[in-house]
């Protein structure tokens, strides 16, 4: 089991985004906090995996979620949990949801809470580790409190990952991945969406001490090592 406590020296970017002068809430916090809210009367996760550690990863459209989390797996032996990843899985699958979740990723909104975090509960409940990355998500405060309601847990970390929007954007659209909300007008909504609805999230979680901001510019390899200081204290 990982430490759930521990001291960090900081790690703050010097990135001068919209998105940080947006958020504006002090995001030096490198200290995790033990915050564990179990909730026995939802039945939290299941008993062989009640208490994970999970790290939330945030960011906007673009900022490197994904990729970073692929490293972070490598290195550090998290599964990596994509909140997209699920959806987008339900909709190949043509699940009862399929269309409703389809229709919702092209317009670049946010599928309802529930939807969302049975995905992820059943995922770490029919995992074999203990250590999550939990990959976008979540996207508004709806997805906060519905998860925590659900789960029964906070967080043990919360990383975000921070990228100016124009740097976003160009990364999306050279994506070339096959993804439907890779598309200008999607992109858009999608950062509409960021700014509205997952700032204040973060916002949350840097007044709990639980944020680490991570400078989302410049070179993957580089970005990792922002990151690795994170986790290489946790062990
Ligand atoms: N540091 C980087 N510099 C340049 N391109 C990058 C960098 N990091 C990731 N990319 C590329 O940018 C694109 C978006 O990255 P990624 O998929 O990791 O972002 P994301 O935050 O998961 O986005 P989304 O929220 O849309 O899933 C990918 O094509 C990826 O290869
Ligand atoms: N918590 C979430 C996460 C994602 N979505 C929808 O999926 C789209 C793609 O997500 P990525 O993390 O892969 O970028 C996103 O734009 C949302 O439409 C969601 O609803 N809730
Ligand atoms: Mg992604």
């Amino acid at each position: 089991m990982w430490r759930r406590v521990a001291s960090l020296s900081p790690l703050v970017s010097s990135s001068k985004s919209r998105i940080l002068n947006q958020v504006g809430c002090g995001l030096n916090a490198c200290q995790v906090f033990t915050t564990r809210v179990l909730n026995p009367a939802e039945g939290g996760v299941s008993d062989r995996r009640r208490n994970p550690f999970v790290t939330f990863v945030l960011g906007g459209p673009g900022s490197g979620k994904g990729t970073q989390c692929t490293k972070i797996v490598e290195t550090f032996g998290l599964t990596h949990l994509s909140a997209g990843d699920l959806l987008r899985k339900e909709i190949s699958s043509n699940s009862e949801n399929g269309s409703m979740i389809l229709n919702t990723i092209k317009e670049g909104k946010i599928v309802p809470s529930e939807v969302t975090v049975k995905l992820i509960k059943k995922a770490i409940e029919t995992s074999e580790n203990d250590r999550f990355l939990i990959d976008g998500f979540p996207r508004s405060e709806e997805n906060r409190i519905a998860y925590e309601r659900v789960i029964g847990a906070e967080p043990d970390i919360v990383l975000f990952f921070d990228c100016p929007e124009q740097e976003m954007v160009k990364r999306v659209l050279n994506r070339n991945q096959g993804r439907i909300d890779d598309n200008i007008d999607t992109v858009k909504e999608r950062l509409k969406v960021f700014a509205e609805l997952n700032l204040p999230v973060i916002k949350h979680y840097s007044k709990k001490g639980k944020l680490y901001k991570i400078d989302g510019t410049g070179s993957e390899d580089e970005i990792f090592e922002r990151v690795r200081p994170v986790f290489a204290a946790l062990r």
